[in-house]
């Protein structure tokens, strides 16, 4: 009796839902016709097969954990269905349906025991070296289940060449954005040294490793080494640099010159966000935030079924030359002067398994009955992480695609259980729409004329920030937890995010980059996004309070966050824990604590954080005055839509979200016109170069009028934060060690 192996579970699901109902691989640039049986319900994923596992009447499964448990109960010899064609895809033929390409050239099913793997004589067929088709793997598509360029490969049955390139040069280009040295860089080394042990493991193949000046250079001497006559990959959703679109049409011109074709798939979003085009005409919330985006969207065609893992590749007779993973540095650690490494990846290695397999077991957890999801509504503020998926290294590396994650929430009821949770994938994909309408975003102001704002450029204050040493214990935690692990909860980033910009006036763009350095995250649409946002610069202007000073208590009401991260606050009773400032001198002393100078906890690198607050409203403020055409007649900010953005409000004048304590009256403008958003301008708003700022983060202060002067005096006051930090932080942690250490290194290295 062959039975269904839980370790294959998930591709058996796949498997099943491609195989058996043979419309779960709806795929429309790889299906000559959509077929019209797409199923549109939940129960309708994964039926066939289910219906005949269950007992007559039993409910049905929702979500991968429990449709994994009801087919281990199933003896496949005994579902009625022939595998490999579906119940529907009979139906569609005996109703004269035109059939689907992908349900026509269904591979036998893999099972545990046959490993699908073509042998390397069988492709002798095929042709010399190999020719057939090299996926160009891209470091967002890192996984075997959904991956349509694997499957577009599979289906040609032609030999498969898979190609991991890397450019040091195309990435130095990037600048502050560039990969290497980032804890994002190495989890993309292990991310793709696991996807080669699976595809070694699956199909017998491996993952070609080549470094060169060029991707393009480098895909064009694998294409024309491997004999390839087609490259096939995934669509990039960034606009530049080595995973962006440039990428793409390099390769794709390169490839051209040489008879090469190149071909392109979607995956990585839910939907083509190219194609999303806002109505600004019906008020349904304001311009790039995301209702309006998601009601968009809605108008899209559906979310696609995603492709299953190809049953088998066909191996090439000539395994490509490798450069070997490790030539490319991406995991490459600081070696101290007496040449011993400072290993700071351990920490990462212990909190994530990072592989494909750990991705799908993260997304089954928390989908599963009594995990994540059904606590997320109410607990995903708490920063134990216990009620959110933690899950967005996995998506911003591909190495779970968000479509299935799409379907499988879906398949387990998670709009009825989390609307919040239901819409992050909206999220997701409204970041990278942003990014591709405003493609300087990481770096300039969405609100163009914030570029001349001006910010502290108190440096000692951002490296306490950094190095989780602001006197905040749960700013503090969080920083030193992103640290170590690369990660850290939304609420933490948001008030960690509230600290810099709102209290230090520390500039957005620092924190835009010290996330781009440690988180395993660090994702170029979102990340920017968030931080526009909470810069104030962004679409969506953060406008809540979340102070640093309570955050502690609604975000980790007992206390073990910070006693994990901070260790040396452990002893403080749980009332003090988050405000140690608050405690009596005999109650630190029993504790442990000593605070500021010569102690081991620092003292609060600000301490009047509502008059900081006012003070950086006013920095906002007074650039809002000087740009008065950008206000409109009740003290909105105004921003010239991109093309391709709305429905019917391109290149015009247009009223954008501001928050109502910066709608002061005197940055109202309009002259009386009744309606200022709707203007139609010829050109776009002003570049951040012509208002005084290069918008790379501080402001010169040349120039500026006496508000601005007077703001700089109060922050002057204010954020000297020097004298407190005498010595900061001598916890006596590893992880603080690690930390300076690393400090120096890199200090030392540039
Ligand atoms: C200042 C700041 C910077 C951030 N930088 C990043 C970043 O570089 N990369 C990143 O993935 N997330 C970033 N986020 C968003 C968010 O904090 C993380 O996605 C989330 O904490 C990841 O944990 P999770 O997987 O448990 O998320 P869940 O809450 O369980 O959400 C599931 C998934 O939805 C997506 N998602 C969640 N929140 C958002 C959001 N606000 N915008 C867009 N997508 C979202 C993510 O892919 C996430 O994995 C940032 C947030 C802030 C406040």
């Amino acid at each position: 009796m062959r039975r269904w192996n839980r370790a294959l579970a998930k591709s058996s699901i796949d498997s099943a839902a491609i195989d058996l109902t043979g419309t779960c691989v709806y795929e429309p640039s790889l299906v000559a016709a959509p077929v019209t049986t797409v199923p549109t319900r939940d129960d309708d994923l994964h039926s066939p097969v289910l219906a005949a596992a269950l007992p007559e009447g039993a409910p049905r499964p929702r979500g991968i954990s429990a449709v994994a448990a009801t087919l281990d109960a199933v003896d496949v010899q005994k579902v009625p269905i022939q595998p490999r064609v579906s119940r529907a895809f009979h139906a569609n033929v005996r109703g004269g349906l035109r059939r689907s390409a992908l349900a026509a050239s269904s591979h036998p099913p893999a099972t545990p025991s046959q490993p699908a793997v073509a042998s390397s004589t069988a492709c002798s067929a095929a042709g010399g070296l190999g020719g057939g088709t090299l996926v160009w793997l891209r470091p967002f598509d890192l996984r075997l289940h959904d991956h349509p360029a694997l499957w577009y490969a599979a289906q040609r049955r032609r030999p498969v060449h898979v190609v991991f390139a890397w450019s040091d040069v195309e990435d130095a280009a990037q600048g502050e954005w560039q990969l290497a040295g980032t804890a994002a860089a190495f989890w993309l080394h292990h991310a793709i040294a696991s996807l080669d042990a699976a595809l070694r493991r699956r199909y017998g193949l491996s993952v070609a490793i080549r470094a060169g000046e060029s991707l393009a250079g480098a895909i064009l001497a694998a294409a024309k080494e491997s004999g390839a006559e087609e490259v096939a990959t995934s669509s990039a959703c960034e606009p530049v640099g080595p995973a962006g679109h440039t990428a793409n049409a390099a390769v794709e011109s390169a490839l051209e010159g040489a008879g090469i074709s190149f071909k392109s798939f979607n995956s990585f979003l839910l939907r083509d966000v190219t194609q999303v085009r806002v109505d600004m005409g019906t008020y349904r919330g304001h311009f790039g935030t995301l209702t309006p985006f998601h009601h968009a969207c809605m108008g899209q065609p559906p979310v696609p079924w995603p492709t299953s893992e190809p049953a088998a590749l066909e191996t090439p007779r000539v395994v490509l030359r490798s450069e070997g993973l490790d030539a490319l540095g991406l995991a490459r650690m600081p070696v101290r002067a007496d040449g011993s490494v400072l290993d700071w990846g351990v920490p990462i290695l212990t909190a994530w398994d990072i592989s494909e397999e750990g991705a799908l077991a993260v997304l089954r957890r928390f989908l599963a009955p009594g995990g994540g999801l059904g606590r997320y509504e109410k607990g995903r503020q708490l920063a134990d992480a216990s009620a959110v998926a933690r899950i967005s290294p996995y998506l911003r590396f591909g190495m779970l695609s968000s479509r299935l994650m799409f379907h499988e929430m879906k398949a387990a009821g998670a709009k009825d259980q989390s609307i919040v949770f239901w819409r992050r994938l909206v999220w997701r994909d409204l970041a990278y729409w942003q990014l591709t309408l405003f493609p300087r975003m990481r770096d300039e102001p969405i609100r163009a004329h914030y570029a001349g704002q001006v910010w502290s450029q108190d440096q000692h204050a951002l490296e306490r920030w950094q190095r989780g040493c602001t006197g905040y214990p749960i700013v503090d935690a969080g920083m030193r937890q992103l640290w170590a692990t690369g990660w850290m909860p939304q609420n933490v980033r948001m008030v960690s995010a509230i600290l810099l910009c709102e209290h230090l006036n520390i500039h957005w763009l620092e924190g835009e980059r010290w996330f781009h350095h440690t988180l395993v995250d660090a994702d170029p649409a979102i990340n920017a996004m968030m931080w526009q946002n909470a810069g104030k610069s962004g679409l969506d202007q953060w406008n809540f309070t979340m102070s640093p000073a309570t955050a502690g208590r609604t975000q980790d009401p007992r206390g073990d966050y910070v006693r994990r991260w901070c260790p040396e606050l452990a002893r403080l009773p749980l009332k003090l824990l988050h405000t140690p400032w608050e405690a009596p001198e005999h109650v630190l002393r029993e504790a442990g604590v000593a605070l500021g100078p010569g102690g081991n906890y620092p003292e609060r690198v600000i301490t009047d954080l509502q008059s900081a607050a006012r003070a950086s409203g006013d920095a906002i403020r007074s650039q809002r005055k000087r740009s008065v055409e950008w206000s409109d007649a009740q003290g909105y900010d105004l921003l010239v839509l991109p093309r391709g953005s709305t429905l019917a409000h391109d290149g015009r004048k247009f009223r954008v979200f501001t928050a109502p304590q910066y709608r002061n009256a005197d940055t109202a403008h309009g002259g009386g016109r009744a309606n200022a958003r709707d203007e139609a301008v010829p050109e776009r708003g002003p570049r951040s170069s012509e208002r005084g700022g290069k918008g790379k983060g501080k402001s010169r202060g040349k120039g500026r009028s006496g508000a601005d002067d007077d703001v700089r005096r109060r922050w002057g006051g204010m954020a000297d934060s020097r004298q407190a930090f005498q010595a900061p932080c001598r916890a006596g942690t590893s992880h603080q060690s690690v930390l300076d250490e690393y400090m120096r290194a890199s200090d030392a290295q540039r």
